[in-house]
């Protein structure tokens, strides 16, 4: 069995009504992460995940009173958006027009709405094999670190993003690291491809795990009932019987990070079962 051993983590965990209330306080969390790390770094690095995490950055389909998004005042104008440097925590192998892309989802319902400057958004070179887009990327962050504009980690020379944005799969995935895959046993690499993804497309790049788990801030965001066991599997403590690989959002554990869980109540609604009331804000 591979190596999964879990180490105790700082973890912060939010419930929320729905997914309105939660992105609001996800805009207000991000805000102030880029503020802090602007205040201390002069800049800000966030590498996003794809699908429903990137929708919730503009949620729009019904009007909600009091519900805020990144892309709309305040934050709009209070964040100092040519100071971030966007990076993808995982991509799917396809073009960067293709409507698997995650970039493309991302320039369309984010990106185009701030002014984060063009040379500081980071995808990956679609026009590569997927081998060949992982190790590119992995050279770009280790530019980036070299001069610091990523930051680097206190107990290993891992990139330290100021914060990475997962999503969560009901089989516990996060980025494109799933169940039992050999890229959840990599060490050395800090960016890797995967060619036999269990959801299409097949083909994506992640970042590996000490990468994730060297971040400064790491939050997982997760919606929806279909997620309430991945979410409480994840989260309850247990004597150590579990195989973690077989549920990699288990292995989320920053080393000198923060862990911050977004849940609306129905991906939180099976952690009653096990510890009684989770913290509701
Ligand atoms: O590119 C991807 O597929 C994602 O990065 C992946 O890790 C996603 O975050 C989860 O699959 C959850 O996706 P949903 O939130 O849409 O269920």
């Amino acid at each position: 069995m591979a190596n999964c051993g879990e180490p105790e983590t700082r973890r912060d965990l939010r419930v929320f009504e729905d997914k309105y209330e939660l992105t609001t306080d996800l805009a207000e969390y991000i805000s102030q992460l880029s503020e802090s790390s602007v205040n201390d770094r002069g800049c800000f690095t966030v590498a996003l995940s794809g699908r429903s995490l990137i929708r919730l950055l503009d949620i729009s389909e019904r009007t909600y009173c009091g519900c805020r998004k990144l892309s709309e005042a305040p934050y709009k104008k209070t964040v100092d958006w040519t100071k971030w440097y966007v990076f993808w925590a995982d991509e799917r192998a396809v073009a960067k027009n293709h409507v698997d892309s995650n970039y493309k989802l991302t320039k369309d319902v984010f990106l185009s709405k701030v002014s984060i400057l063009s040379n500081h958004i980071f995808s990956i070179n679609d026009n590569a094999t997927v081998e060949d887009a992982a190790r590119e990327y992995e050279f770009t962050i280790r530019q980036l670190v070299k001069v610091r504009t990523i930051g680097v980690s206190e107990s290993n020379d891992c990139p330290k993003f100021d914060l990475i944005l997962l999503g969560l799969g009901p089989d516990g995935h996060v980025a494109s690291l799933f169940p039992h895959h050999p890229a959840l046993e990599l060490r050395e690499e800090w960016v890797t491809y995967i060619t036999d993804s269990p959801e299409p497309p097949p083909e994506r790049i992640t970042f590996a795990l000490p990468v994730i788990n060297s971040a400064s801030n790491v939050a997982i965001v997760a919606i929806g009932e279909e997620n309430a066991m991945a979410v409480q599997l994840s989260i309850l403590t247990d004597d150590g019987k579990f195989d973690a690989c077989s549920l990699p959002a288990r292995l989320i554990r920053p080393d000198n990070g923060k862990l911050v869980w977004f849940l609306d109540a129905l991906a939180a609604s099976a952690l009653n079962d096990n510890n009684g009331e989770p913290d509701k804000l």
